[in-house]
């Protein structure tokens, strides 16, 4: 592996606590021998980071083209649901804060944010980050071009629209060992590295800095 000082991601300034974020993992079934080991790269790396097994939710679409859609749908779904075993809302979206704070549904009794369920039952509530996770690999037309434009374009759009950091997990490569050697399973003598180590990396530090952020601590 080349100097990650060179060409790579470096070790964050300092080390997240992710032990109060709710991670959104959502990933394409294309190239499924790929996609199963950055999932397992990505997870393994959240719970190194202190996010709990019950706070990371993992969902699956077809491809690549169906992530933006059902990243935007899943992150709204959750901004719906009270937080029961699940980061406090302070962790949320700012997007979110408003929908409580101007909703003129009558309030509905909320579990107290310290409401705990039995130990590891599946969270529910906001989601402090998402990944997701496609694997899109070069065949002999233009379809490749025009999904990795789509997906990334969209998924940048999902972000920015509502407030929750999502981490583009998408490899877009022009053979398959390209994308074998970025899910740490080349073929020719080196391995490469699991890019999902890396978006782990990424969620949880943006999760961090964003709730932060959220509360004006700039
Ligand atoms: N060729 C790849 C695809 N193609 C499928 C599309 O993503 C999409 O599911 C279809 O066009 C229906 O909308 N998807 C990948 O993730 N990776 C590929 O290499
Ligand atoms: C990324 C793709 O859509 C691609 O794998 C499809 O292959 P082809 O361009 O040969 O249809």
């Amino acid at each position: 592996m080349s100097d990650p000082t060179i060409k790579g991601l470096p070790p964050p300034p300092v080390k997240y606590d992710g032990s109060n974020q709710r991670i959104l993992i959502v990933h394409a079934r294309w190239n499924d021998t790929i996609i199963q080991s950055l999932v397992s790269g990505c997870v393994a790396k959240l719970k190194e980071q202190g996010v709990k097994e019950e706070n990371i939710v993992i969902k699956t679409v077809p491809g690549s083209y169906e992530l933006p859609f059902a990243t935007q749908r899943l992150i709204a779904g959750s901004q719906t649901q009270s937080s029961v075993n699940a980061p406090s809302l302070l962790g949320a979206s700012s997007a979110n804060l408003v929908n409580l704070l101007t909703s003129d549904e009558p309030a509905t009794p909320q579990p107290s944010l310290t409401t705990t369920t039995k130990p590891n039952a599946p969270s529910t509530g906001p989601f402090s980050a998402a990944i997701s996770i496609g694997c899109l690999i070069k065949g002999s037309t233009m379809h490749f071009e025009y999904i990795c434009d789509a997906v990334t374009n969209g998924l940048m759009r999902v972000q920015l629209d509502t407030g929750v950091p999502v981490i583009f997990g998408v490899l877009t490569a022009l053979t398959d060992d390209q994308a074998l050697e970025r899910a740490g399973l080349g073929r020719k003598g080196n391995k490469g590295h699991n890019h999902g180590e890396d978006w782990a990396l990424a969620a949880v530090e943006l999760a961090a800095q964003s709730a932060e952020w959220s509360k004006g601590n700039i």
